[in-house]
């Protein structure tokens, strides 16, 4: 039996947490490959070790002093060697990376030395063997994972490793140069070592008794998921439940290892187990929500849009010329309504607006800001009659006016459309009609 278990941020920001980590590890012999995050906040006024490197890299990038800085974070490292009594010294790093800082090494670089140095200090604890992640995980010239390549060297790498610790968040371009992944992406490494190693389980230890239905900050307590499909953490993921990153599900579903996510400061909870499919009926009708604020509509109208051949394309092509992924697109017989991301169009709405009018000379384009998507995702809504009429109530009653509603014909996932004042009351209302209620 071999595990992956990935600590995030949290799990490790002091000696405290450190030591909860280790006796999770000793007290299963096979959790035996160990990819730690960066030292998180301690508590809500505390910043992430991360958040700092990146402060530091901006300072020496703008010619000011980042010693403070570097200082902060020394302690916080320092603090944990002492906490744990381990027989470690990283002066000689801190002298390197303050080399490199000047050297203008690069943001990736900065901000990946919180996993690296905090793998430093997980293997001497452990005593597990230290791999730099930049040695066994491989990106292209353009910044995109090598995902084969990466895979190979990996598996060959650890075949005749018993126990190691591998930093998380980070890897290298083939000349060397640290690239990161997007944020909270040791995630992403935990799964790829997962895969590598073909392990029976992927372990996420994080700070919550596993996947919540919603958001903990929108809605207080909410129930844990016992069981999620890939698919619908996919969906939840991407629309913003933030415990696991979006793209640390592709590695191990192609494996179809399940993960685990588990809580550091309770341990003693089963947590949340992701998987490819499952006959577990689910407790609830819906499985999870999540949302994302900041998006803007653009409403075409023109009569007989449905009779001219390549009018959704034109439109579309129009968004692909500036480079615009769209979100949603729900269409009507004369009326089709594109739903992008307000940061990515803002700097180019005058010019997609003149686009469209020239591309498909619309009756009437109108557009709208400041709206937010929400997710309702559930394998159990297949077989459920009524969903969509019961979110509707549940909204109404709410006093939440409906945007728009976007059911995919897989049947187990409804996209909402409020705007964005109203998000967390419409989360809260769609919580209490399907999970308080169904109690
Ligand atoms: N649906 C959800 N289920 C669980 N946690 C969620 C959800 N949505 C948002 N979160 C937040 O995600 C946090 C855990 O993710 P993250 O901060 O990345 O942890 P870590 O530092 O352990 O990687 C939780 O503390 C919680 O506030
Ligand atoms: N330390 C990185 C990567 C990461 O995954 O962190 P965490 O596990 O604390 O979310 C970040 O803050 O983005």
């Amino acid at each position: 039996m071999k595990k992956v278990v990935k600590f995030g941020g949290s799990s490790l920001a002091s000696a405290r947490q450190f030591k909860k980590v280790g006796e999770i590890i000793w007290s299963d012999k096979s959790r035996r490959y160990v990819v730690p995050s960066a030292p998180g906040k301690r508590n809500d006024k505390d910043e992430k070790v991360t958040d700092l490197l990146y402060q530091c890299y901006d300072a020496a990038s703008q010619g000011r002093s980042y010693k403070k800085i570097l200082e902060k974070i020394k302690n916080r490292y320092n603090d944990i060697i002492d906490g744990l009594g381990l027989d470690l010294n990283l002066d000689h790093e801190f002298q390197r990376i303050e080399e490199n800082f000047v050297a203008a090494v690069g943001r990736d670089y900065a901000g990946s030395r919180g996993e690296y140095l905090n793998g430093l200090v997980m293997a001497c604890y452990l005593n597990y063997e230290f791999i730099d992640a930049a040695e066994v995980i491989f990106f292209d010239d353009n910044g995109n994972l090598e995902a084969e390549y990466t895979d190979h060297e990996l598996s060959e790498r650890l075949a005749n490793v018993e126990r190691a610790v591998i930093p998380g968040f980070y890897g290298a371009k083939h000349d060397g140069t640290i690239k990161t992944f997007s944020r909270g992406g040791s995630d992403v490494t935990g799964s790829i070592v997962a895969k590598a190693i073909h392990a029976d389980m992927y372990e996420n230890w994080t700070d919550v008794s596993g996947m919540l239905v919603t958001d903990p900050r929108i809605v207080e307590n909410p129930e844990v998921i016992e069981t999620v499909t890939y698919k619908e953490l996919r969906e939840l993921a991407y629309m913003g439940a933030s415990v696991l990153h979006e793209d640390a599900i592709f590695p191990v579903r192609k494996e179809g290892i399940p993960i685990n996510i588990r809580n550091t400061n309770r341990p003693e909870d089963k947590g949340t187990l992701i998987v490819e499919s499952t006959c577990r009926k689910p407790r609830h009708t819906i499985t999870g929500i999540a949302g994302k604020k900041g998006f803007c509509s653009i409403n075409i109208e023109k009569a007989m849009m449905n009779s001219e051949v390549g009018f959704g394309r034109r439109v579309l092509s129009v968004f692909e010329q500036y480079g615009i992924n769209f979100e949603h697109m729900p269409s009507g017989i004369d009326t089709m309504t594109i739903y992008v991301h307000q940061s990515e169009f803002e700097d180019y709405e005058q010019s997609v607006i003149a686009g469209i009018h020239r591309a498909v000379e619309p009756d009437t384009l109108e557009m709208e800001s400041d709206l937010a998507l929400l997710a309702v995702v559930g394998r159990g809504m297949r077989s459920a009659r009524g969903t969509a009429g019961r979110i509707f109530s549940a909204l109404a009653h709410a006093r939440v006016n409906v945007k728009m509603i976007d059911q995919g014909s897989s049947e187990w996932n409804i996209i909402i459309g409020v705007k964005n004042d109203d998000f967390e009351t419409a989360i809260k209302a769609i919580y209490d009609i399907f999970v308080t209620a169904e109690l």
